[in-house]
């Protein structure tokens, strides 16, 4: 889809507490999500309603991650990149 950008997405089932009465499996969350090319958490606000706040900032990430201009991204991955050869290099060289 050229300039058509993804709308960053969370599925969140809730009521992960309740295995009786489950009318949709987690394996099915996960196909749903797959097919919608999006995030799948479970999650039970009755047990851990500070999932819900991750949940959402999980999104805020996708979101600002989405909007970061594209030079940034790729310089991003390259200081990554960069960090992580170092660091194979070094651990080769202590394996000597
Ligand atoms: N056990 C459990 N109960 C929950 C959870 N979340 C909500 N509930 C309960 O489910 C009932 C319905 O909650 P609502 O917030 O009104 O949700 P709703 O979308 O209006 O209704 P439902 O679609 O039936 O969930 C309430 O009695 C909540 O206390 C959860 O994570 N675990």
């Amino acid at each position: 889809m050229l300039g058509v950008s993804v709308v960053p997405t969370v599925l969140v089932g809730n009521k992960a507490d309740l295995e009786i009465g489950r009318e949709v499996t987690t394996e099915e969350g996960q196909k749903l999500a797959e097919d919608l090319r999006c995030s799948f958490k479970e999650l039970s606000v009755a047990e851990a309603v500070l999932a819900v706040e991750a949940a959402v900032i999980q999104l805020i990430r996708m979101v600002l991650d989405q909007q970061r201009p594209l030079p940034d991204r790729r310089s991003y991955m390259l200081t990554v990149r960069h960090a992580l050869t170092r660091k194979l290099t070094r651990s080769k060289t202590m394996q000597w």
